[in-house]
């Protein structure tokens, strides 16, 4: 029965596959680069360990002292310094020296040149010029088996060395074809002799036959333990950059995965969202009207006498209507301020009229500027008076872009400074969310604010397809009348209160916009101008008489004629004759199904006599007490109403 061999490198016995090379036996998996861990095609094994060729190369080769490259092959050494054979030259004739050779002044200078007569001779770089003794050995490779020193110090005999033997009787070495003696250490030869040995490489290739070529240890320097460390720590300051990287890599992968839920998330909502549309329309008899919720303020469907058709669209469900704009992160509101002092800590002192005079006045930036590049435009959707609203994206969110440009007919610096000042300095619930805005080029300038998915308040109620109860339409009256109170209580007066300027969030909830416009101050330029606010304006405001913010409760009764109506006032009358009928006390005709209270309300507020009508306190509270009062919504179709009635 034979024994097992013995794996070279870890001794243990193998028993199943094995690699047979340069006379050693090896585990499979142990055949490989103790350095690397890869697989070997050439080997070197030192002190019990295999490495592979550029491993060795890093871990062991000796650095060429001229050119500073590893010396692979050849290595000669002279004076202790390390050359490729090639490096190592004749400072004289500078070709490589094959045989003796002189270190004069540093340098080395071979024997032909040498004997040259003295003068004929290129001085040496030295200025010494002392020839002293010289000694070189060349080995092969990083672990060739011979070594030869020698040395020239003038018929002394020159020490030779053979770091390996040569075997048993035999004192030459094979170069090629040629056979070179190697004097013994009894020879006296006169001159440096240098031989230059055939590399006799310990790499072993895979196909040379295991134990033909010896196997030779390497005694590392300390230069090359110097080197080694600095190439251990490079490679451990590599292998801590990988780490990292890795690190990156699956953090990255983890946060990629997570926007991919995010996005099936969405999707999910989506689909639920379409099924419970569909559902809803299935089950429902004969459709769903959405109801209002004040404490929660979001619509559910639910089952209502209406008389609107099932395909009839309702203002969605916010919680349904989730897209990834709104799982962003909401923009933080600016808040500016003055002279350290926050809004609500300057009201304490003055009124909100001398902040916003100072702030004016003074020319104060109270807003965000925003640079254009933050901002991505989009389509435009709307082209008001005083300017064009664009759609667009700002820190990844949707949003409103107001441009004020020199072409519109009604430009005005002032009017801009005045909206960006207030709807910076104002924050309200009733109020779009102002980010800010940008007057880099004074002719076009631009502020942003939230975009109100919903769209005004005349378009959705113009749009027979939209069903509303009519707590919704109180719901929305009491929207706007919340925040006419909150402007009113600072002392700013609106001056343009109309459907056109409350717009409608996803959730049936009314935001006021386009307050305290300047152009209103020159009103009669306004109703030239802008004939379509004529509707919404005061009779004091017509006949030129001062007026207070009770104009704007004048607006507001006709708001809450359109909500209830959902028709456009004075619909089909010239727009010259408006002023004249206001003035003469005609107002839309209120449809007798409008319930008394709503009416009563209407009729209060569009009072031809600004002192008779209410203030938004009352009507705030009223509205609301109303809505209180409902608890299942009443959908309607828009009234077919008259018009016109003193
Ligand atoms: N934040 C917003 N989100 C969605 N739509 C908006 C927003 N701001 C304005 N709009 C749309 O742009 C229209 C005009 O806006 P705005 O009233 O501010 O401009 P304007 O030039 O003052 O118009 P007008 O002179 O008719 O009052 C609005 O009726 C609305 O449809």
């Amino acid at each position: 029965m034979s024994t097992p061999d013995n794996c070279a490198v870890c001794s243990n016995a193998i028993k199943s596959s094995r690699v047979r090379a340069n006379g050693r036996v090896f585990h499979e998996d142990c055949f490989i680069c103790s350095s690397c861990g890869l697989n070997l095609d050439s080997f070197f094994f030192k002190d019990g360990k295999l490495y592979c060729d550029p491993c060795e190369t890093k871990l062991y080769a000796k650095i060429c002292d001229k050119c500073s490259l590893p010396i692979q092959t050849t290595v000669v050494n002279a004076r202790g310094k390390m050359f490729h054979s090639a490096c190592f030259t004749c400072v004289t004739c500078v070709q490589e020296i094959k045989g003796g050779f002189f270190y004069v002044g540093g340098s080395f200078v071979c024997d032909s040149c040498d004997k040259l007569p003295k003068n004929s001779r290129p001085s040496p770089p030295s200025p010494t010029t002392t020839t002293v003794a010289a000694t070189a050995s060349v080995t092969t490779s990083a672990s060739s088996p011979v070594s030869i020193a020698l040395s020239n110090s003038n018929n002394s005999t020159p020490p030779i060395v053979l770091t390996q033997p040569l075997g048993l009787n035999r004192n030459s070495i094979t170069i090629g074809n040629t056979e070179i003696q190697v004097p013994t250490s009894t020879s006296t030869p006169t001159t440096n002799i240098i031989y230059v040995v055939n590399n006799t490489p310990d790499r072993v290739s895979g196909d040379i036959p295991p134990g033909v070529l010896p196997v030779q240890p390497h005694q590392p320097t300390s230069t090359d333990i110097q080197q080694n460390q600095i190439l251990l720590e490079q490679q451990k300051a590599l292998q801590q950059l990988q780490e990292q990287q890795l690190q990156l890599q699956q953090q990255l992968q983890q946060q990629m995965e997570q926007q991919k839920l995010q996005q099936q998330i969405i999707e999910q909502q989506h689909n639920l969202q379409k099924l419970q549309i569909q559902s809803s329309s299935q089950t429902t008899t004969p459709n769903a009207s959405p109801t209002i919720s004040r404490s929660t303020n979001s619509l559910s469907p639910s089952p209502s006498p209406s008389t609107t058709s099932t395909s009839t669209s309702v203002l969605s469900p916010s919680k349904l209507n989730i897209s990834a704009n709104d799982l962003l992160p909401p923009i933080e509101k600016y808040v500016p301020k003055i002279q350290g002092k926050t809004l609500p800590e300057l009201l304490k002192n003055q009124s909100f009229d001398e902040i916003l005079s100072d702030v004016l006045e003074k020319k104060m930036n109270v807003y965000n500027e925003i640079k254009k590049d933050e901002v991505e435009f989009g389509e435009l959707m709307a082209a008001g008076a005083s300017g064009k609203v664009y759609r667009g994206k700002y820190k990844g969110r949707d949003v409103a872009i107001k441009v004020y440009s020199t072409d519109n007919f009604c430009f005005s610096i002032e009017e801009f400074n005045r909206e960006v000042s207030i709807m910076s300095l104002l924050d309200h619930e009733c109020f779009t969310t102002f980010y800010g805005a940008n007057k880099e080029n004074p002719k076009y300038l631009f502020h942003i604010s939230e975009m109100v998915k919903g769209g005004c308040l005349r378009d959705v109620l113009l749009n027979k397809d939209v069903a509303l109860s009519y707590a919704q339409q109180l719901s929305i009256a009491v929207d706007v009348a919340h925040a006419m109170k909150y402007l009113h209580s600072l002392g700013v007066i609106h001056r343009d209160l109309k459907s056109g300027n409350v717009l409608i969030t996803d959730d049936l909830r009314a935001k006021v916009i386009d307050f305290g416009t300047s152009r209103a101050i020159d009103l009669s330029k306004q109703m030239t101008l802008n004939l379509g606010t004529s509707c919404w304006m005061a009779p004091e405001v017509f006949r030129n008489e001062p007026y207070t913010e009770s104009c704007d409760v004048y607006s507001f009764g006709i708001v809450l004629w359109e909500i209830y109506c959902r028709a456009d006032p004075y619909d089909g009358v010239n727009s010259w004759s408006i002023p004249v009928m206001v003035c003469k006390g005609e107002r839309p005709v209120i449809p007798a199904d409008c319930p008394t209270e709503y009416a009563k309300m209407i009729k209060a507020c569009w009072s031809d006599k600004a002192k008779k009508r209410p203030k938004f306190k009352e009507i705030y509270s009223t509205l609301n007490k109303l809505l209180g009062g409902l608890t299942l919504g009443k959908t309607k179709k828009s009234s077919s109403v008259g018009l016109f009635k003193k």
